[in-house]
């Protein structure tokens, strides 16, 4: 089995300066509990990474202290060279925030609550109007400018929140969630907006997400959170890659059977990690081709029948998987 690719430290983009770069940054909360463990990571300028994890892996924590919200017990994190503990209102110009609860005042049109955004960051006349224009039709959102925001939909209060966070054109923007709970639709619309900025390449992105097709689609490199460590990172294709193998799905005719399945897959030589889900087997094999007649007739010998067997190659829910169940913990 080829191993992940492993967090050097610091590792980021040969050649790209960074705009953000964390040192073993550290933090325990009151009562003991050690959310960040030393992590070290670049984010190079104009790239978009994803920050991946399962629930507690000290993703908000890391996006509190690179965004001046909370201050880590030791470490470094710098955005565009200034130390945010050093300066935090010179980090504050530079960043730009997207919160998982709403920052759009209900009672305000769309308009309003971009032209208010502007000004707190010192913006007026005749530049914040063709800002707050500007930002409405790049979100898409120009045709509900003068509508209240209490009207709303989530997936239109959420394009409203990100426009927001560019208001004053940050160099780093940190969007936390910015697609959960939303339905899949508007998911891809924001999906297109979010890939639109990364191509501008005005802004350098900082992402956390559950969706790890999300971070798939988006993110120039991913890195994943787990107990407050970074346990590994890279480009998506780096860590799909890092994984040798195709997944066999087999799906069972009868539920029933899946467990019978599972066992008489795991006694095969060549097969390895099986995982049952329904009527779904899972399996890693080095060569698909060659194991999936050995699995078919296997399965035949003992009678168990399958209504379909089907090959793919490793996604991020592979990798992420698979250094989960390294660690013991569950999604
Ligand atoms: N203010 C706090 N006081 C005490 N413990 C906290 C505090 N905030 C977070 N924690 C704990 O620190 C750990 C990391 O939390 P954090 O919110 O950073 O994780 P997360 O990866 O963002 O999780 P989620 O995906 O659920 O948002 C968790 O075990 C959490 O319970």
């Amino acid at each position: 089995m080829a191993q992940a690719v492993t967090a050097p430290p610091g590792a980021g983009v040969p050649g790209r300066a960074a705009a953000l770069r964390v040192r073993g940054l550290a933090k325990t909360y009151p009562g003991g509990h050690r959310a960040l463990d030393g992590i070290d990571f670049d984010v190079a300028a104009g790239e978009v990474f994803a920050l991946l994890g399962p629930n507690g892996a000290g993703k908000s924590t890391t996006m509190r202290i690179l965004t001046t919200l909370s201050r880590p017990d030791s470490g470094t994190a710098a955005i565009g060279g200034v130390e945010v503990d050093r300066d935090p209102q010179a980090v504050r110009r530079m960043i730009g925030c997207v919160a998982q609860q709403s920052g759009v005042d209900p009672a305000g049109t769309g308009r309003e609550n971009l032209t208010l955004q502007g000004r707190l960051y010192g913006l007026s006349g005749r530049d914040l109007a063709d800002r707050v224009d500007e930002l409405l039709e790049m979100t898409g959102l120009a045709g509900f400018a003068d509508r209240g925001a209490r009207e709303y939909s989530g997936g239109t209060r959420r394009k409203l929140d990100i426009a927001m966070g560019l208001v004053h054109r940050p160099r780093v923007l940190f969007l936390d969630e910015p697609t959960t709970g939303l339905d899949p639709e508007i998911r891809a619309e924001i999906w297109q907006h979010i890939a639109g900025l990364s191509a501008a390449g005005a802004v350098t992105i900082l992402l956390t997400t559950h969706y790890l097709e999300e971070a798939d689609r988006l993110a120039d490199r991913v890195a994943i959170l787990d107990q407050g460590r970074l346990i590994t990172q890279g480009t998506p294709a780096e860590l799909k890659g890092a994984l040798d193998g195709d997944a066999i799905l087999v799906e069972v005719v009868d539920p029933e059977t899946a467990g019978a399945a599972r066992r008489i897959l795991e006694r095969l030589g060549r097969v390895r990690e099986v995982s049952v889900d329904g009527c779904t087997v899972r399996a890693w094999v080095d060569d698909a081709a060659a194991a999936v007649p050995h699995v078919l007739a296997a399965l035949a010998t003992d009678g168990v029948a399958a209504a379909s067997v089907a090959v793919t190659r490793p996604s991020l829910d592979d990798v992420y998987l698979r250094h989960a169940s390294r660690k013991g913990s569950g999604r």
